[in-house]
């Protein structure tokens, strides 16, 4: 099965993301609270850009019941955006004039491309396929962290686990890779690798996407710019 076969073949690089330090500190209880902080502004952008993916997914949709667990993906993920992360920002004293400081990172704003970029330029089967690591990654990476952290009381970052370790998130991740999978198996040679294509390049996004906070990453250039 496709699911499968891309998963395995990026068997080395959900270990690495497994092992960032962002992850291992996120796990640990012990990453700094400017980093997350970065982390969850970053990631509430991102959260913009999926949504509307979804719903290009869900529009394009060639079967309904897909085109309802797109519809429901999109706002469940600008339902995260407004519960979690919008609670961590006024847990971090963040205001809109802040917020509104704050650059997009570089890695965030690419990531976001990709993914919009794909959902109206790409065939649907790609689109499928581009988000599903946003749902698996974060799935495996959330069940991890909370079998790693199951006896732990006060975890700093209880409430992140706790919405990437529900089963509802599980449940949403095994409809996104039967979709994936059913697009694959009646798709040309072509679209396949183009699937496999960009369900790499999303998970690669997803490595740096982690990176990107544990750096704080800038542009490089902003210096230049008044
Ligand atoms: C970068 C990223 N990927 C996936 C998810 C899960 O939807 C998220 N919140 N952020």
């Amino acid at each position: 099965m496709f699911c499968d076969d891309v998963w395995k073949r990026s068997a080395r690089l959900i270990r690495a993301i497994h092992e960032h330090p962002f992850n291992t500190a996120l796990s640990a209880g012990t990453l700094d609270r400017e980093r997350f902080a970065f982390y969850i502004v970053q990631d509430a952008r991102y959260l913009e850009a999926f949504s509307r993916a979804l719903a290009l997914a869900s529009a394009r949709a060639t079967d309904t019941e897909d085109a309802v667990f797109f519809a429901e993906s999109a706002h469940a993920a600008l339902a995260a955006e407004r519960t979690l992360h919008a609670g961590y920002i006024e847990e971090f004293g963040l205001t809109a004039d802040d917020l509104a400081g704050i650059g997009t990172s570089p890695t965030c704003l690419g990531y976001s491309s990709f993914l919009q970029a794909t959902a109206l330029a790409d065939p649907y089967p790609v689109l499928a396929a581009a988000v599903l690591p946003c749902f698996w990654v974060y799935q495996d990476v959330g069940t991890t962290l909370l079998e790693n952290t199951a006896g732990v009381e006060d975890h700093p970052y209880r409430a992140w686990i706790a919405t990437y370790s529900d089963p509802a998130f599980a449940e949403s991740t095994e409809r996104a890779k039967n979709i994936t999978d059913r697009l694959a198996a009646t798709t040309d040679d072509a679209t396949r690798e183009a699937m496999a294509r960009a369900f790499f390049r999303a998970t690669e996004y997803e490595w740096m996407f982690w990176d990107s906070a544990w750096h704080r990453e800038t542009w490089p250039t902003a210096e230049w710019l008044a």
